[in-house]
C-alpha cells in the first residue's frame, strides 16, 4: 500500500507536492499528545507529515520482491563453483514489537551451482526484506531462503549481528549487546568443514 498514491481523498498538499493523508497526520498528532506533547508548536507542526514520510521509507521493502533482484545470472562464470561471500554489509530495520530501529551488519555467502549473481544484488535482497517490520530471525531466514530459491547453489550461510534498539533506548536498557542470528542451508548446514570454514571468512 502506498499513501502517496492511494487514499488521496482529504490529504494535504505540502511544498514537495507529497500527500499524507489527514488520518494518518492525525493518528501522529494523537501520539503525539499522548506523550505530552503540543502538536501544534511550531516546531512540531510539520512532524506528522514528516514521520509518516520516514515510515514510508523504512516500509519500503513492502514495495518490491526482493528474490527479484537475483533474476539476472551471469553465464559467464556459470562454472565458478567456490564460495562467494559478501562480509559485513550495514542494514536498518525496524523491530516489529516497538517499531524501534535495529541496525547491524550482514555477511551473506553462497556455493555456487550454476548461477552467479551480481554481489550487489545480495545486499539489495536484504535491504528489501530489512525495509519492512521485523524481527531478527525471520530477516535472516527469508534473506537465506529468497538465494537459496532463486540461485538454486550448493549451500548458502547468511550470518546476522544487530543491535536493537527497544532494547538500548527503553526497556531492559542495555546497549552494546549484539543478537547474533545465522540460517545456513545446503552444504554449509550438512557439512561440518565447509560450515567452519564459511564461519570463520565470515570472521565467526
Ligand atoms: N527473538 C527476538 N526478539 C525480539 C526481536 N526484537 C525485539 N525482540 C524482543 O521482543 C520481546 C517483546 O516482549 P514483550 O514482553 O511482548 O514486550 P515488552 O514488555 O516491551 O518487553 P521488554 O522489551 O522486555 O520491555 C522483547 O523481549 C524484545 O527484546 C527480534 O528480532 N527477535
Ligand atoms: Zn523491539
Amino acid at each position: 500500500m502506498n499513501f502517496f498514491c492511494n487514499d488521496l481523498e482529504g490529504a494535504e498538499l505540502d511544498q514537495g507536492a507529497e500527500l499524507v493523508p489527514d488520518e494518518v497526520q492525525e493518528a501522529v498528532r494523537t501520539l503525539l499528545r499522548w506523550v505530552g506533547e503540543n502538536p501544534e508548536r511550531e516546531g512540531l507542526r510539520d512532524t506528522p507529515r514528516r514521520y509518516a514520510k520516514a515510515w514510508l521509507e523504512y516500509c519500503q521493502g513492502y514495495e518490491e520482491d526482493p528474490g527479484a533482484h537475483l533474476a539476472r545470472t551471469f553465464e559467464e562464470v556459470a562454472g565458478y563453483d567456490e564460495i562467494v561471500l559478501l562480509k559485513d554489509i550495514p542494514f536498518h530495520s525496524h523491530c516489529e514489537h516497538h517499531l524501534a530501529p535495529i541496525t547491524g551488519k550482514a555477511s551473506i555467502a553462497y556455493l555456487p551451482k550454476n548461477r552467479v549473481v551480481g554481489i550487489s544484488k545480495l545486499a539489495r535482497v536484504l535491504h528489501g526484506y530489512a525495509r519492512r517490520l521485523q524481527i531478527q530471525e525471520r530477516l535472516t531466514a527469508e534473506v537465506a531462503q529468497a538465494i537459496w530459491d532463486h540461485l538454486q547453489p550448493a549451500g548458502v550461510a547468511v550470518v546476522i549481528e544487530a543491535q536493537h534498539g527497544c532494547m538500548t533506548g527503553r526497556g531492559v536498557k542495555t546497549p552494546g549487546v549484539g543478537m547474533v542470528t545465522s540460517r545456513l542451508r545446503g552444504c554449509f548446514l550438512d557439512d561440518k568443514s565447509s560450515r567452519a570454514e564459511i564461519l570463520s571468512l565470515m570472521g565467526y
